[in-house]
């Protein structure tokens, strides 16, 4: 929570989820003091470095945020960060509204809502205004895309994504792994690694 933020991160990818985070943090008065990405983005004017193992003992007291926005390459890179004993940041964007169950890593941009009674878990992204309503449960490494709503009492599992301007129906469980395609209504639960689109989704 916004307690646990310190001044400096350590951005892990430096793509455009990378830049939103960035983007983020400054309006926070947070600075990004380093990239990590071995694909060597440009238009950065902070180190950028291929690997973790390049940062050695460097940045020792920052915070680290994994802004990646696929789901399984950002707990791959969370794992490492972990392995490095680096600490993780949590990232609340000045314009967020958030109750306080957010677990490490997990990053809530601008004008997002999380309710009451909500428990969101590890290196989750609750992305531009999405909706986490009270007593939502969202799983680790999970992808609540911009605009999307999880209405009351609501479950989402680890890994899963939630597509941009979805709504899944309170209560309605989505299971690990699985994908809402944008705009999509979900109106009943959803299988682990199913695919569902459109208004009722259904499996495509
Ligand atoms: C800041 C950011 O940008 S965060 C990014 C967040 N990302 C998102 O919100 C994207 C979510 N992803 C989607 O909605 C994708 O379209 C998916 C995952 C549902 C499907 O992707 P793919 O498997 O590549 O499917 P593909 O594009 O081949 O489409 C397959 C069929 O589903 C249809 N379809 C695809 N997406 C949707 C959708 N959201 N709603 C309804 N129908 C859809 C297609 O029209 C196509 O239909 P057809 O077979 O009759 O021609």
């Amino acid at each position: 929570m916004p307690d646990a933020q310190i001044a400096g991160l350590v951005l892990v990818g430096g793509g455009g989820h990378a830049r939103s985070i960035a983007d983020v943090a400054a309006r926070r008065g947070l600075r990004v003091l380093a990239v990590v990405d071995p694909s060597g983005p440009e238009g950065w004017d902070v180190p950028v470095f291929a690997s973790l193992a390049d940062l050695a003992e460097s940045f020792a007291t920052a915070s680290f945020v994994v802004a990646i926005g696929d789901n399984a390459v950002r707990a791959r890179e969370a794992a490492a960060i972990d392995s490095q004993g680096r600490t993780h940041g949590v990232l609340v964007a000045a314009t967020a509204t958030v109750a306080p169950q957010v677990g490490d890593g997990t990053q809530i941009l601008e004008h997002a809502h999380v309710g009451p009674g909500a428990r969101v878990g590890r290196g989750v992204i609750v992305n531009t205004s999405a909706v986490v309503e009270h007593d939502v449960v969202v799983g680790d490494y999970a992808h609540v895309a911009p605009g999307a709503t999880l209405l009351g009492a609501a479950q989402v599992g680890s890994g899963a994504l939630i597509g941009a301007r979805a709504v899944v129906l309170p209560s309605v469980n989505v299971g690990a792994g699985a994908v809402v395609g944008a705009g999509s209504v979900v109106v009943r639960d959803v299988p682990p690694g199913a695919v569902v689109t459109g208004v009722p989704a259904r499996r495509q």
